[in-house]
């Protein structure tokens, strides 16, 4: 059962990891004009994290559950960012990133994201298992414009996610 929250523990760094890329996401997307939300590119990240659950004996609508949290999490801090330079505008000579140079560093993520939540299937056998997570985010998950409503979702989402097939009782986990 700590391996469980062992393996929680490491979604909620690769988490902070991917949400430390959201600000060149934005930067790009302000320098082009794009919109925050790319329904399309939302679409392939869900399918890949499916991929990766089946893959690796998961539930995969549960891993994808994770993902749309993850996803939620990445548009409220493109929001802050978005937020803040139109109110004390883009920093001076900061060059515009490229976003397709970006999307491939977020991408690498989902399986190492899926490999750590393999290890959480059992969570729902750790006593306190969603308190003692709430504590551990705040302490990891501390990208800029991250709400504690975003923390909640994703270790939620995390605690959601299951083996594709039945599980034992919990008794000697
Ligand atoms: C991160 C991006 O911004 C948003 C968040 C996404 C994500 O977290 O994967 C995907 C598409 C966008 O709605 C992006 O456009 O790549």
């Amino acid at each position: 059962a700590d391996a469980d929250l062992d393996g929680a523990r490491t979604v909620l760094q690769l988490s902070q990891q991917r949400l430390s890329f959201m600000r060149t996401v934005m930067a790009a997307k302000w320098a082009s004009r794009a919109p925050i939300e790319d329904l399309a590119q939302e679409a392939s990240v869900l399918d890949a994290a499916r991929a990766a659950g089946t893959e690796r004996g998961l539930g995969p609508e549960t891993v994808a559950g994770v993902f749309a949290q993850e996803i939620s999490a990445a548009k409220v801090v493109q929001l802050g960012w978005g937020s803040q330079w139109l109110l004390h505008g883009y920093p001076a000579d900061e060059p515009a990133p490229d976003l397709t140079a970006v999307r491939p560093q977020i991408a690498a993520l989902t399986p190492q994201i899926a490999d750590a939540l393999v290890r959480t299937d059992r969570l729902n056998c750790v006593r306190r298992a969603r308190a003692r997570l709430l504590r551990e985010a705040k302490i990891i998950v501390t990208t800029q414009y991250v709400t504690a409503r975003v923390r909640r979702g994703l270790v939620d989402a995390i605690l959601r996610v299951r083996g594709a097939s039945r599980r034992a009782p919990c008794a000697g986990v």
